[in-house]
């Protein structure tokens, strides 16, 4: 019997200065679509775990050593140093899940997204900025999980790190979540259905219009 072939994943990578809000904005699209279209690689880090984050869930929390031994072994399809820990993204998981036709959401920094353009041409990425410095400080502090100390070391890096928006495909300004999301989606979708990014972004008023003629894969 042949053996079904299934088209491969879409690779996106989400970068943001800490406390921009990708990780939510990723976290929100994923219950949206929760038919298991869609995942999100979880990291390796030698970071301490914040309070109730847990190992193989938000993380794989590793020690210096473990982590260092699969750099040198391969294992890391991405990694860097981001404010004095190692952090990396899986080979084998993103492969094999991109074989199953499901697609990858990349939280990582610049670093690792330069690394995976490299490696893989066809990923599309995403830089996340916030409205303003003040914003992504109460953000940092609202989110009431790192110190005065690693929230001061994280703003001091917010804007090298945003100097590095032009080398991403697309650019959102986390402002209204809500409104980023539907934005966040639009990009999504339009890359996923190889649609131009307006046909998805008027999808709706198209589904208006034509009714049930309009042949849109995307539910908004
Ligand atoms: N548009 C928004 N308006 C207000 N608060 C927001 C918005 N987006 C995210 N937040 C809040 O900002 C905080 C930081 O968000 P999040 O943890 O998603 O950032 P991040 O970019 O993933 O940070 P890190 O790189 O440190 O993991 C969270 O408390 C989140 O609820
Ligand atoms: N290059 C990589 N960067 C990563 C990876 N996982 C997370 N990150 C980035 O690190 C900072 C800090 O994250 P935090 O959880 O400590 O707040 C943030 O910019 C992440 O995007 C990775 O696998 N590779």
């Amino acid at each position: 019997m042949a053996t079904k072939t299934v088209a491969p994943g879409n690779l996106f990578i989400v970068a943001a200065p800490s406390g921009a809000g990708k990780s939510s904005l990723i976290r929100a699209l994923l219950a949206r679509h929760n038919d298991g279209s869609m995942q999100v690689s979880v990291s390796s880090t030698t970071r301490a775990p914040r309070p109730g984050e847990q190992d193989g869930v938000h993380y794989h929390f590793l020690s210096v050593d473990a982590f260092q031994k699969r750099i040198a072994e391969g294992e890391f399809y991405e990694w860097a140093k981001v404010f004095d820990n190692y952090y990396g993204t899986s080979r084998s998981v993103i492969e094999d899940t991109l074989q199953r036709g499901i697609d990858v959401f990349l939280d990582i920094d610049w670093q690792g997204a330069q690394q995976v353009r490299e490696a893989y041409p066809e990923v599309r990425s995403i830089f996340i900025v916030p409205p303003s410095l003040t914003a992504l400080e109460q953000r940092l502090r609202s989110r009431g999980q790192d110190s005065d100390e690693v929230i001061a070391k994280r703003m001091a890096k917010a804007q090298s790190e945003m100097s590095h928006y032009h080398e991403f495909d697309y650019l959102l300004v986390n402002g209204d979540f809500d409104q980023t999301l539907h934005e966040f989606e639009h990009i999504v979708m339009a890359h996923r259905h190889r649609m131009p990014l307006q046909q998805v972004r008027y999808a709706d008023t198209l589904k208006d219009l034509l009714g049930s003629s309009a042949a849109f894969p995307y539910n908004s």
